[in-house]
């Protein structure tokens, strides 16, 4: 298990990312830290890697505290936007890297022959049997980081780190690479954490999101809660609710100045937060409520936000 307890990092006087806890379960499970730009979501990343330093707080990894451990020591799998591949190594060649040195709690680097067959079995599992021997100049972005995925978890790490891992990329292949980055993680039984700013990415890939805003994580939830319950209006606001609308909620009917709304929601004042169906990728809910706003042009979503500070929030009707 990944434990932040109230990590801080600053670069000079200003604090990155300020005061954040999380707790991720080492399952085979995916959870993206979805946020704006400039939020401090690579900050994160690379605190838990050991690329940034703490001003406060602990990061601890199965109860272990990680400060002091050097990077190349902590076990932990790293792939960046851009792959950032040895350019002076064939494919095989940057798969085998970390493989040709000796890791923590072993006596001595992999035998060649254990390293063949690992790298082998990695360019499978990335879909890029024969490409061995290729140079990494001559692969396509998507290839470069299927390459990049694969050397992360050549030395089987207990944890991967994904930082924006598909922004480089044009559409169809995102989405390709994307759900070939779920099926190797869970093959591969590691647990990852991905950094993104693009919710649908965050939705399809990650079982559970961390929304970072502003340096500080507001609410970690499952994709299809959080739509349905952001937690205040900046994440509201930042998952595409544009407008926030006074509402009052009694017997699971919210009424506002657009009419009414079945809601999910304790019953007292509330604030209906809308937005365009088109706006947001939303995941589909079993047991979703319909209510109806008459005499509303378009077809919107509605999400019942009641902003009581840390107060979680409530529930979502689909505006017919
Ligand atoms: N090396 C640095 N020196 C000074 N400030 C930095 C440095 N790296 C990041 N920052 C600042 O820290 C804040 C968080 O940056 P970070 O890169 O973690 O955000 P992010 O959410 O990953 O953004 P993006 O999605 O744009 O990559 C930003 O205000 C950024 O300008």
């Amino acid at each position: 298990m990944l434990v932040l307890d109230s990590v801080t990092v600053r670069y000079g006087d200003v604090a990155a990312v300020e005061d954040v806890s999380l707790t991720f379960p080492a399952q085979p499970s995916i959870m993206a830290l979805l946020g704006p730009s400039g939020s401090g979501k690579s900050t994160i990343l690379r605190a838990i890697a050991g690329l940034e330093p703490l001003a406060n707080g602990r990061i601890e990894f199965d109860g272990a505290d990680l400060s002091g451990l050097p990077v190349h020591r902590r076990n932990i799998g790293l792939v960046f936007q851009d792959g950032q591949l040895f350019p002076h190594r064939t494919v095989a060649g940057n798969i085998e890297y970390g493989l040709a040195i000796r890791r923590p709690g072993q006596n001595a680097a992999m035998p060649r022959d254990a390293r063949r067959r690992r790298v082998h079995e990695l360019l499978e599992m990335v879909g890029l049997e024969g490409y061995g021997g290729r140079r990494v100049d001559q692969l396509s972005g998507g290839e470069a980081q299927r390459v990049a995925l694969a050397r992360a978890l050549a030395p089987r790490p207990r944890l991967l780190l994904l930082d924006e891992p598909l922004s480089a990329l044009d559409k169809g292949l995102r989405d390709r690479l994307a759900a070939d980055i779920r099926r190797v993680v869970a093959e591969s039984s590691t647990p990852a954490l991905v950094v993104t700013h693009d919710q649908a990415e965050a939705a399809f890939l990650a079982d559970q999101i961390a929304v970072i805003i502003g340096g500080n994580i507001r609410q970690i939830a499952q994709p299809r809660s959080l739509w349905s319950a952001p937690a205040d209006r900046d994440v509201a606001a930042f998952l595409g609710y544009t407008s926030l609308i006074p509402a009052d909620v009694e017997h699971g009917v919210a009424r506002c100045a657009l009419g009414a709304v079945g809601v999910d929601a304790a019953d007292g004042p509330a604030q209906l937060a809308l937005g365009s169906d088109f706006a947001r990728p939303r995941p589909a809910r079993p047991d979703q409520r319909h209510g109806e706003f008459r005499g509303c042009p378009s077809r919107w979503a509605a999400t019942a936000c009641r902003d009581r500070g840390a107060g979680r929030v409530l529930c979502e009707g689909d505006v017919a």
